[in-house]
């Protein structure tokens, strides 16, 4: 099986390598030769340029790597078996033990390779992206984000605290690599589900990068993990004497955005045409940061926008899982748990979707949208209101503020009950049963926050309590479910790792200078294909609002004069591909 799939693989890079030889575009993803500016041991402790035992000779000489290896060359399909015969026998040596300790081993040893050898590591990942993903990413991501400081080895990523102030437009330089296309960043403030783990939630944008890199094709070389250090509120942190970060309380207020204004001014000024990817920042910076920056730099905020899109995705997958026509989600009733900012970011653009196809004001559209937060049901009646959620607050002669999810469900009998709460099971028996009443033939559940133990309720629950008709997504993976009347109950990830790489890739290829609704609004509507697909319709998107400015060799008209044909041709080949490249030393 394996071995068929890397038959594939050599398949698929012999075209590839072909194809870019006839390229017309850009040169990042070019399979010919690379140069390095190392020699000897330092290639090999350079997990970009390393290959382990699988130099061949003339490069051992050549980058003056002789003697510095066992003599005998392994090739690349060698160490992929190898690899990933240890990571079998660590699954069955682990078998039996608790899920944490599990995970936290698989983990481990996928994180070896990634400092060691990131063309391997990145072949075994896209390979085995199914497998790999929920280590390297949700669910099991937000458990190395918890113990962080103490599994930490080796950096990766930057990171600026609030003591580099003043500092960071130099210290931006320290970065090795030339070229940047791809930053995530997070202050660690609102870590999934699991609330502000400081420093340590840089295992968040490392993990999301990695999804870049597997999905979208992006050169890792040129992705930049980065964590905002402003200190954490997290007491149990503050005491623990191994933590990481900075040891004070997050910074707040103008003291707060100055060094985050600081960042972006670094990054821009040396990476003008890079794209920022804000991701979990509690909900307050992360409405204030977008609305600072949105117009000013090339940036978007993954929680509140890239899930807005996968939500909406979903949504209208809904209402064709119903047998019904699209035009049919201006009826349906949706109660959205939790009103953060992915919350409130999927509300915004679903009503936006609802308006747009029904013809009428945002206002209107808003009528068949519930919202509920931890105060239950929003209403007009609500002391102090906090202005993003005006929009959506209910007139309480219709139900009365502050009612709980259960009675807002029984009352409403919604189509759609759909979690970004952040709280474990909060979608319980009694919530679920009363979803038996809804007023959809097929009604939606969608437990969308993580990890794991964070999903308002678990797939086997949902089909359990709510009926074997229902559509399940969640944010974190399930199993399917296998249904008393001998069907299978199936699961969706809705995650908004099925949407970010592909924004990234087309606002990167496109060379926008902003993220427009336009461009993300593409996104949402063709998120069942892949994310070449995806990153094309952002990539026409930009171009039919204007603003882009070409990509290396490829300008604005090039762009403009591409038919959808060939925009996505221009994507594919644009994509990095993990095999291993000459390496040519320059001084
Ligand atoms: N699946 C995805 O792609 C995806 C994307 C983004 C966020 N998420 C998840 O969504 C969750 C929330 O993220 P966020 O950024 O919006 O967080 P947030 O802190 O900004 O918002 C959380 C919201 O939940 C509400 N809430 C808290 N307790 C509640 C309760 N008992 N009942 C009802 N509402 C309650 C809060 O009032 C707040 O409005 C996290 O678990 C995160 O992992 C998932
Ligand atoms: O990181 C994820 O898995 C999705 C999302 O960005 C989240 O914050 O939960
Ligand atoms: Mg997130």
């Amino acid at each position: 099986m394996m071995w068929r799939n890397i038959a594939g693989f050599s398949k698929a890079a012999a075209a590839a390598a072909r194809t870019h030889g006839s390229r017309r575009y850009l040169s990042s993803a070019i399979p010919g030769p690379c140069i390095v500016h190392k020699r000897g041991a330092d290639i090999l402790h350079d997990p970009w340029f390393n290959k382990d035992t699988g130099f061949p000779l003339t490069e051992r000489d050549r980058l003056g790597l002789r003697g510095l290896l066992p003599p005998r060359v392994i090739s690349f399909e060698q160490q992929y078996a190898r690899f990933i015969e240890s990571f079998r026998s660590l699954e069955r040596n682990t078998q039996g033990q608790p899920d944490n300790v599990v995970s936290l081993a698989k983990w481990r040893i996928l994180n070896r390779l990634h400092d060691r050898n990131e063309t391997l590591y990145y072949r075994v990942l896209i390979d085995n992206i199914k497998d790999f993903a929920p280590i390297i990413y949700t669910p099991t991501v937000g458990l190395v984000c918890q113990n962080y400081s103490g599994l930490y080895r080796r950096p990766r990523g930057m990171y600026f605290s609030a003591k580099d102030k003043g500092e960071m437009m130099s210290m931006i330089y320290n970065w090795p690599a030339h070229q940047v296309d791809m930053i995530v960043i997070t202050d660690g403030s609102r870590i999934l589900g699991l609330g502000d783990l400081g420093v340590q939630g840089i295992g968040i944008p490392i993990g999301k990068l990695d999804m870049y890199v597997a999905a979208a094709g992006i050169n890792p070389q040129r992705v930049l993990p980065i964590m905002l250090d402003v200190g954490t509120n997290n007491q149990k942190l503050l005491q623990n004497p191994l933590y990481l970060g900075l040891r004070q309380p997050r910074l707040e207020g103008e003291e707060y955005l100055e060094i985050v204004d600081e960042f972006m001014e670094a990054a821009f000024t040396r990476w003008p045409k890079a794209v920022v990817q804000f991701e979990d920042f509690q909900a307050k910076w992360a409405f204030e940061t977008l609305d600072r920056y949105r117009k000013k730099f090339c940036m978007f905020n993954d929680d509140v926008q890239g899930t807005a899109g996968v939500a909406l995705a979903g949504l209208l997958g809904t209402v064709r899982a119903q047998g019904r026509p699209l035009s049919d989600f201006v009826n349906q009733k949706i109660v959205v748990v939790g009103a953060g900012s992915a919350g409130l970011g999927v509300t915004k653009t679903a009503v936006q979707a609802v308006a747009r196809m029904a013809g009428i004001s945002f206002a209107e559209a808003t009528k068949n949208f519930y919202l509920i937060d931890k105060d239950g049901l929003v209403t007009t009646e609500r002391s102090k209101l906090d202005p993003a959620v005006v929009p959506f607050a209910k007139n309480p002669a219709e139900i009365r503020e502050g009612a709980s999810i259960v009675e807002v469900v029984k009352t409403v009998r919604p189509h759609v009950l759909l979690g970004l709460s952040g709280v474990g099971g909060i979608f319980n028996e009694e919530v679920l049963k009363a979803m038996r009443e809804s007023d959809s033939c097929k009604p939606a559940i969608f437990a969308m926050s993580n990890p794991t133990l964070n999903a308002e309720c678990t797939a086997a629950d949902a089909f359990k309590h709510a009926g074997e008709n229902i559509v399940f997504g969640s944010g974190s993976p399930f199993e399917n479910v296998q249904l008393e009347n001998g069907s299978v109950g199936h699961v969706n990830q809705a995650n908004n790792m099925y949407l970010f790489p592909g924004i990234g890739l087309g606002t990167l290829l496109s060379g926008a200078r902003i993220v427009t609704d336009g461009m993300l609004l593409a996104a949402a509507e063709c998120i069942r294909h892949i994310t070449a697909e995806v990153g094309a319709a952002v990539l026409r998107a930009a171009v039919t609002d204007d603003i882009v400015e070409g990509h290396g060799d490829v300008g604005p008209r090039d762009l403009s004069h591409m038919s959808k044909e060939e925009t996505v041709d221009y994507i594919t080949r644009n994509m990095w591909f993990p095999i291993y490249s000459p390496l040519v030393h320059e001084k």
